[in-house]
């Protein structure tokens, strides 16, 4: 009645009526979208922190200060594995919750369940591009589909011939330092000539000029370390006090630099994102004009059939693989994905190669014994000159154990993230009676480094010993206790040009140098940026054979 006299009113929707139906829908909207989605996150975070066994939090910064993202946090993470042997609730600060798994059989259900890259990959597009290791999803599908052949067998072989050519960028810088008589930090010349085998391999373009390193390298440098810090401490999630911070200052030039191109160097990938159109047309005119018999074919594992064309007196690279790549239904990649994949190649191959050889170095300058027997077996295998073979790296047993244990003890990717598209249940592996159900969204992480480490799987874990690899004491293994490339659909897709490389590069230094600690120096402590590196470098004495 009240209601129809209004009505009735002329002018009735300009008195009091009129704001409290505002403010009554305003609030239903900020119920339905802040209050309700807010409540029930909390709710969510409770119910995970109740569910998941966890260390007692800090009440405003979580696990942040008991277990830090550094050497000492990760120590005590394999510690903890006495007192929660699958899996453990992080707190990063009282609201925001991560699942850790660091045990095989909750890793073997999560990885070979398809669920998309967690909320951190998200901060480092930028960094690693929009490609096959952020996307998921259809486009994931795709992609990883028409890129496999730019690792297969016959592809990988040529590259061979690139990591023999690039060498001295190593064993010129080696002989000074052994001439010197001082120590010197590997890790950067490693990181170099890492850099250098990419850029020729992704695009047959040199990355340095008289051995100049470019500014490129420093901006992967600085991001890397920051991002997984600042993920790490809520203190620098505001923008306010990141940027006022010694570290906020490195991040926010080295974004500036890429912004600006300042970083882009003369003929290398960053010409790609700046005139990438011309980069592929030009490609593509040069392949169109070759000799048509010039091709190098392939068959995968599951049937499928891959021929490319090649440069004339060149070797296949991932640009012209890339260009070429069709889809089931005979479609090419468009220009950006070739743009992103070819940013995700740098990013994912660079630092994660350079770090595993940097951990090399030093579990064979620590383990003189080990270095003995791989030289040994590399003068035997390859001679003790002239360039290594892609026949002989089958053959190098001993160094290939020694390879597997450094990425047992490092893992440089040593965490991937996962947010669950289901409910998903997991089985206590130590109590059959037990299950543990994560909800939806819930993000989780992969912790390799304790994985690595668990005593249920490894005898004397802290311990450097490559034959624990042998198939007689492997063989009890369970496969998901193993994952320096991660497992199932989103392993590494460039881990045998990895370890090629890394075995090609240290036939040449085994076989006229010698490795070892500057006096004084016992242990590296690890710096997880990005991807897990020594802290501070790592010095070394260098002899020459
Ligand atoms: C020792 C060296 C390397 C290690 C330890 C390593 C490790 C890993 C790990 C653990 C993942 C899974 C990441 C995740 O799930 O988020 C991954 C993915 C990937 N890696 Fe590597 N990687 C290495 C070298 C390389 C190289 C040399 C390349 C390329 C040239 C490469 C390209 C990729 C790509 C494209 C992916 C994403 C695959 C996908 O999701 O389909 N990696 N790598």
């Amino acid at each position: 009645m009240a209601v129809n006299s209004v009505l009735l009113q002329p002018g009735w929707m300009s008195g009091t009526l009129l704001s409290d139906v505002i403010v009554a829908f305003i609030l239903v909207v900020v119920v339905k979208s802040v209050v309700v989605p807010t409540v029930n996150f909390f709710n969510a975070q409770r119910k995970l922190w109740k569910t998941v066994p966890s260390p007692t939090p800090h009440w405003l910064l979580g696990h942040v200060l008991q277990l830090p993202h550094n050497d000492a946090g990760y120590r005590k993470r394999v510690e903890m594995i006495r007192d929660f042997p699958f899996m453990f609730c992080y707190q990063i600060s009282w609201f925001v919750n991560q699942v850790f798994l660091y045990h095989p059989e909750p890793i073997k259900k999560l990885l070979t369940t398809q669920n998309p890259k967690g909320p951190g990959y998200e901060n480092v597009k930028h960094l690693l591009g929009n490609g096959l290791i952020t996307s998921s999803g259809k486009k994931w599908h795709r992609h990883r589909h028409m890129l496999t052949p730019v690792f297969y067998f016959e592809v990988l072989k040529t590259y061979v011939k690139t990591f023999n050519e690039s060498i001295p960028l190593l064993t010129d810088w080696l002989e000074k330092v052994a001439e010197s008589g001082e120590s010197g930090d590997i890790c950067k010349q490693l990181a170099i000539l890492s850099y250098s085998n990419l850029s020729q391999c992704v695009m047959s373009q040199p990355a340095y000029k008289d051995g100049t390193p470019m500014p490129y390298a420093k901006a992967i440098e600085s991001f890397s370390q920051t991002s997984m810090k600042r993920l790490y401490n809520p203190l620098m999630w505001s923008d306010k006090v990141f940027f006022r911070t010694k570290m906020g200052k490195r991040w926010k030039e080295a974004r500036r630099r890429q912004r600006e191109k300042i970083w882009v160097i003369p003929d290398t990938l960053h010409p790609m994102t700046q005139r990438s159109s011309s980069i592929i047309r030009d490609r593509k005119q040069v392949l169109a004009r070759s000799d048509k018999n010039e091709r190098v074919s392939c068959a995968t594992e599951d049937g499928t059939f891959f021929s490319f064309q090649r440069r004339k007196n060149k070797s296949l690279d991932f640009l012209d693989m890339l260009i070429q790549a069709k889809d089931e239904k005979g479609q090419g990649l468009g220009e950006q994905d070739i743009v992103d994949e070819v940013t995700t190649m740098f990013s994912a191959g660079q630092e994660t190669t350079a770090n595993a050889m940097s951990w090399f170095s030093y579990l064979l300058a620590k383990n003189q014994d080990w270095q003995e027997k791989c030289r040994a077996e590399v003068t035997e295998v390859c001679g003790s000159d002239g360039e290594i073979l892609w026949e002989d790296i089958p053959k190098l047993k001993i160094l290939s154990l020694c390879v597997k244990e450094t990425l047992r003890l490092y893992p440089v990717a040593s965490i991937v993230g996962r947010t669950l598209t289901s409910d998903m249940t997991f089985k206590n592996p130590y109590n059959s009676t037990q299950t543990v159900t994560l909800d939806k969204g819930t993000a989780v992480v992969i912790n390799f480094h304790t994985l690595h480490r668990h005593p249920d799987f490894w005898e004397d874990p802290e311990a450097f010993d490559p034959e624990r690899f042998t198939a007689e004491r492997s063989k009890d293994r369970p496969p998901f206790a193993y994952l320096p490339f991660s497992g199932s659909y989103r392993n590494c897709i460039g881990q045998n040009f990895a370890l090629n490389q890394i075995k090609v590069t240290f036939c040449h230094i085994l076989r006229r140098f010698r490795l070892r600690l500057p006096p004084g120096v016992k242990n590296i402590a690890m710096d997880p940026a990005l991807t897990l590196q020594p802290h501070n470098g790592l010095p070394v004495k260098v002899e020459k054979i």
